[in-house]
């Protein structure tokens, strides 16, 4: 799976930083290994001054990239892993060194495979192309300027020769990168088709399809969740068991159609009067439970009213006459209590809500 849909976005830069690091120690440290081998076999034209002032800067820059990623200005960036950036500096720098090492020149070269290979999980065909583009012209360059500045230390045949190699294999490098690169791509779009389907599965059972509220038993694991937070006095914790009033009646009168859009209405209004950590659930056909996270009873009480008011006055186009109450049972959680004896008595107070007359809020007094 791309980890990049999985991190979160500090686990991600790490990895990026990682990749880097080792991209920049490895592949900097081969070809800086390669050229001070030139330098002592006197294969480095120019001598010492030359190499330690090329790879100062060489390394300078890498330095650079490494500090920009340490200081997380990368992650401004359209593209945060840089990976076009750094294979263009690896390749400038290893065809800076190209000028200088005659004998060796081919070898040095080489060390654009392991560049293109830091950019396969990444990098486009275009990209690859282009980067393969600046490298094989670039490579051309450089044996123009040798061959017209010091004829003498080149056998120019065997040097294009060598460079005509060279580019094939790049060609055959660069398809099979861009390959790599396009399967990457396409798995990246399954996965996150497949990231979709399990979060659309997901909810599905854990939550109702007409209300968008969660389902019993995911809502009880919310609540003894809940009920842990407000015994350990993060707040006080308000339960509400609703049920519309006289519904069959609204069923026979009006259809199931109109039943159901009752339903949703009462949905749409609850949530709107629900924040933060309040959470809705459909523990049957009418009846809900609201959680809700409260400074005080009284916040609860408020938030239940608003509710049934709400209900009150909702008018249906579809049943003009149609008018619909709702009875609640409101408990505040108590410490020693389990989440279900909170519903218990939640559902209590509704019994007296209903047998008082429906269209209420009762407020359950005490354990
Ligand atoms: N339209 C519709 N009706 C449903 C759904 N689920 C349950 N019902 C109906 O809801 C009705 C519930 O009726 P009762 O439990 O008798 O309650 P009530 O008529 O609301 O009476 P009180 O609760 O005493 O006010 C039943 O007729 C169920 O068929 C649903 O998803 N859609």
């Amino acid at each position: 799976m791309d980890q990049s849909l999985t991190l979160n976005p500090a686990a991600l830069q790490f990895q990026r930083l990682r990749r880097v690091l080792f991209a920049i120690l490895a592949g900097g440290s081969a070809h800086t290994l390669l050229c001070w081998i030139s330098l002592q076999l006197d294969f480095f034209r120019g001598g010492s001054p030359l190499f330690y002032a090329l790879f100062g800067v060489i390394w300078v820059g890498h330095l650079g990239f490494i500090l920009f990623m340490l200081l997380g200005l990368n992650r401004r960036l359209s593209e945060p892993s840089m990976i076009m950036p750094l294979m263009v500096w690896s390749t400038t720098g290893i065809l800076l060194t190209a000028l200088v090492v005659d004998q060796v020149r081919l070898c040095v070269m080489m060390i654009f495979f392991a560049i293109v290979q830091m950019g396969v999980l990444q990098a486009s065909f275009r990209q690859f192309a282009w980067l393969a583009g600046y490298c094989v012209f670039g490579y051309a360059v450089i044996l123009g300027v040798v061959s017209g500045y010091w004829p003498e230390v080149v056998d120019l045949r065997g040097e294009w020769i060598q460079w005509g190699l060279f580019s094939a294999m790049v060609l055959a490098v660069i398809l099979l990168a861009s390959e790599i690169s396009t399967i990457r791509s396409q798995l990246s779009r399954r996965n996150l088709q497949l990231a979709d389907i399990v979060e659309r599965i997901h909810d599905m059972a854990v939550k109702d399809e007409m209300t968008g509220f969660y389902r019993r038993r995911h809502a009880m694991e919310l609540l003894a969740k809940a009920c842990g937070q407000a015994a350990r006095g993060a707040y006080q914790l308000g339960v509400v068991y609703l049920d519309l009033d006289h519904f069959k009646r609204i069923n026979d009168q009006y259809g199931h159609r109109v039943g159901d859009l009752v339903l949703e209405r009462f949905a749409e209004v609850s949530r709107r009067h629900l924040s933060g950590q309040d959470f809705a659930a459909r523990l049957g056909g009418e009846e809900f439970m609201l959680v809700l996270p409260v400074s005080d009873p009284e916040e609860a009480s408020n938030l239940a009213e608003g509710i049934l008011l709400g209900m009150r006055s909702q008018r249906f186009k579809e049943a003009p006459g149609l008018s619909v109450t709702v009875s609640a049972g409101l408990a505040m959680y108590h410490r020693e209590e389990t989440p279900e004896q909170v519903v218990l008595r939640a559902d209590r107070a509704l019994y007296q809500a209903k047998e008082s007359g429906r269209d209420k809020l009762v407020v359950e007094q005490g354990a």
